[in-house]
C-alpha cells in the first residue's frame, strides 16, 4: 500500500500521504487510486499562485457541492476548511493544515468551504472535484471574516477582486436558514 490517510479533527477530512520512489531518474508518486479514496472526480483543476496569494474561502452550493483532493504540485501552502454542514458537531469550525509538494495531501468532503495561502515563493495547486464547476452554484466567505477568526499564516495577502468582496460568516448563514 503506497498511501497512508489519517482522518484529521474535522469529521471527512482526510489528510493523505504517499509513498515517493525515488531512483536515477527522479521520482514517483501515486496521487490518487480509487481502491484507496473510494471517490469519483468530474473535474481537475490546476492553479499557479505566487507568495502570499490567499484563494478562498469557496464552495458550491447543492446539488453542485465539491469533494476536493487538493494536491500541491511545487511549493508550501497553508490549507484552511471550514465545516459548512449545519447537523456537524464541528458546525462552524475551521481547520488549518500545512500540504507541502510531494510530503501531503487533502480530501475535503462536500460541506466545506476551501481556500488556501502560498507561504513559498510560489505554488501550483492541482485539485480534482467530484463535480464540475457551475458558476451560478459558486459561493464563498470572506477569508479573514472576525467570527470564523482563522489564524492565516499570511497577513497582507493578494487576493482576487471577488474574494475581497465575499460575504461575511453572519451573512451567509443568515441565507442559507
Ligand atoms: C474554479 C473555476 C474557475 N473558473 C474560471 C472562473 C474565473 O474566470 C477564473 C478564476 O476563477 P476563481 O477566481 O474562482 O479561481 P480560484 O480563486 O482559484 O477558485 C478556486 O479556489 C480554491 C480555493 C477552491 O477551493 C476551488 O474550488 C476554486 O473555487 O476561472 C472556471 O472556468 N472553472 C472552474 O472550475
Amino acid at each position: 500500500m503506497n498511501f497512508t490517510i489519517e482522518e484529521l479533527e474535522l469529521p471527512g477530512i482526510l489528510l493523505i500521504t504517499s509513498k515517493l520512489f525515488r531512483d536515477n531518474r527522479g521520482h514517483f508518486q501515486e496521487i490518487f487510486k480509487n481502491s484507496v479514496l473510494n471517490v469519483e472526480f468530474q473535474q481537475c483543476n490546476f492553479s499557479f499562485s505566487q507568495k502570499d496569494v490567499i484563494r478562498g474561502l469557496h464552495y458550491q452550493e447543492p446539488p453542485n457541492a465539491q469533494g476536493k483532493l487538493i494536491v500541491p504540485i511545487t511549493g508550501h501552502v497553508q490549507d484552511v476548511v471550514v465545516d459548512l454542514r449545519k447537523n456537524s458537531p464541528t458546525f462552524s469550525q475551521h481547520l488549518c493544515v500545512e500540504l507541502k509538494c510531494q510530503e501531503s495531501m487533502l480530501y475535503v468532503p462536500e460541506g466545506f468551504a476551501h481556500g488556501f495561502a502560498v507561504k513559498s515563493e510560489s505554488a501550483h495547486v492541482m485539485y480534482m472535484c467530484t463535480q464540475e464547476y457551475n458558476p451560478n452554484a459558486e459561493r464563498g466567505i470572506k477569508y479573514n471574516d472576525p467570527q470564523l477568526d482563522i489564524p492565516w499564516a499570511v497577513t497582507q495577502p493578494i487576493l482576487s477582486t471577488k474574494d475581497s468582496n465575499l460575504p461575511l460568516w453572519q451573512h451567509v448563514i443568515r441565507e442559507q436558514a
